[in-house]
């Protein structure tokens, strides 16, 4: 980072552990503050920022990770502060632990190993009991079987993908899926044309969609009706998918034969054939230094150029940076905010090199690069000039 671009040594602040090999992409120039009430920056895991105070100085939110339902976004949007996410940087990860779980879960991995834990002290005769109780724990092979694969982005479609080469039959929906996505799976997927297809259909099913107003509860007493008797339900994506009262009691009558969640409650923990992990979908060394990384790099180059790749709440924007000082706008998506702001620009008598505008819904993004060299002394009254445009949230110069 060059000091021209920024005169004050920038502060990021660290909710929950995030790896050092992000944090060193802030070595030169920045200061890490986890303590920091008004950082510049914030890098997040899960940590719950719905009741936080976002301070006034606070420019962009990364989470290192996929889900993003811990970070006001609304709030963040309405006060132009860009919060980013690492698509895909922990997919093989859970991709990984969601393929472990269904073979461990269908041979009753589980379930006999805390079994064998309960042997301890019978000596001699572990070896007898073991032979005469095993029949207890006979499990189910995955080949030939059917999985059906909800959400089909970067972790879904890796599960589906894999799940073919083990020789599972793989059904998949989302109504959403990207072009992206679509290019990288399997032509064996099959696609179901409604999420009932996929349940009349899957002896097992993995959930990998965000949580929203959308999904909340889509697990429940009338989507298991849906289900064959038996299945078995992977959530590693977030608890508040299933409606907990429902599962408890499908799981009750065998409809759903077992659960395995990531996202243990006090209910949960009490629920007969359901397993829970802590949260470790995306617990390996890899996938933290992968989304460390990536969030790092996009705050740094969002704070240092105004280029903003992988938000969740504005849209992405690349203009190459040559040094030269940068208007960076949020504002409203209405008509005439590009005119204004270059006459406002004009009126410092000042020359446009180049410009980029980009909306996203409501809201939109320009960033106009300046010809001249721009005198420091002019830079307040410049920036205090776009920000009383009507429809502007707020203005950065660099
Ligand atoms: N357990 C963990 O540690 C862990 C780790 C990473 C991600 N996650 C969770 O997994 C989720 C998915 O992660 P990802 O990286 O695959 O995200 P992604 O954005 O790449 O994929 C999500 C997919 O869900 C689809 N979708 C959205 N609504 C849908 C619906 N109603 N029905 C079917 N499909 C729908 C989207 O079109 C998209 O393709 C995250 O939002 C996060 O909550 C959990
Ligand atoms: O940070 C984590 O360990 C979990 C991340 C995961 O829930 C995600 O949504 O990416």
């Amino acid at each position: 980072m060059s000091t021209t671009l920024i005169e004050k040594v920038p502060t990021i602040k660290t909710l929950n552990n995030i790896a050092t090999s992000g944090l060193d992409v802030f070595k030169q120039n920045y200061n890490i503050d986890e303590n920091s009430e008004n950082p510049d920056a914030i890098v997040v895991r899960s940590f719950n920022m719905h009741d936080m105070e976002l301070g006034d100085n606070v420019k962009a939110i990364a989470r290192a990770g996929a889900g993003v339902n811990n970070i006001p976004i609304k709030k963040c949007t309405e006060q132009g502060v860009v919060v980013f996410n690492t698509p895909g940087a922990n997919a093989n990860a859970v991709k990984e632990i969601v393929l472990t779980s269904l073979m461990a879960s269908s041979r009753n991995l589980f379930a006999g190993a805390a079994w064998a834990r309960t042997l301890e002290g019978q000596g001699d005769q572990i070896g007898k009991l073991v032979e005469a109780g095993k029949k207890n724990f006979v499990g189910s092979e995955i080949k030939g079987k059917t999985l059906g694969v909800i959400g089909l982005g970067a972790i879904g479609a890796l599960v589906a993908n894999d799940a073919l080469d083990l020789g599972m039959d793989v059904i998949g929906f989302d109504p959403f899926i990207s072009v992206d996505t679509a290019w990288n799976l399997s032509r064996n997927v099959q696609r179901a044309n409604s999420i009932e297809e996929l349940y009349a259909v899957s002896d097992y099913i993995t959930v990998h969609v965000p949580l929203t107003d959308d999904t909340i509860g889509m697990f429940n007493e009338e989507t298991f009706k849906l289900m064959k008797p038996g299945v078995q339900l992977f959530n590693f994506s977030r608890g508040g998918l299933v409606n907990e009262e429902d599962i408890a009691i499908a799981l009750d009558s065998g409809k759903v034969g077992k659960f395995i969640t990531d996202f243990p409650t006090e209910n949960v923990l009490k629920m007969k054939n359901a397993v829970a992990f802590p949260h470790l979908g995306a617990s390996t060394k890899e996938s933290e230094e992968n989304c460390a990384i990536m969030a790092a790099r996009q705050v740094k180059q969002f704070l240092e150029t105004g280029n903003i790749k992988n938000s969740v709440n504005f849209p992405n924007a690349n203009l190459p940076y040559t040094g030269k000082k940068r208007v960076a706008a949020f504002h409203k998506n209405v008509p005439n905010m590009v005119g204004q702001i270059s006459s406002a620009i004009s009126d410092f008598n000042l020359n446009i090199a180049d410009m980029v505008n980009r909306s996203r819904g409501e809201y939109a993004y320009t960033m106009v690069d300046i010809e001249n060299d721009v005198n420091g002394d002019i830079i307040p009254s410049l920036e205090e000039k776009i920000n009383q445009i009507n429809g502007m949230i707020t203005t950065r110069i660099i």
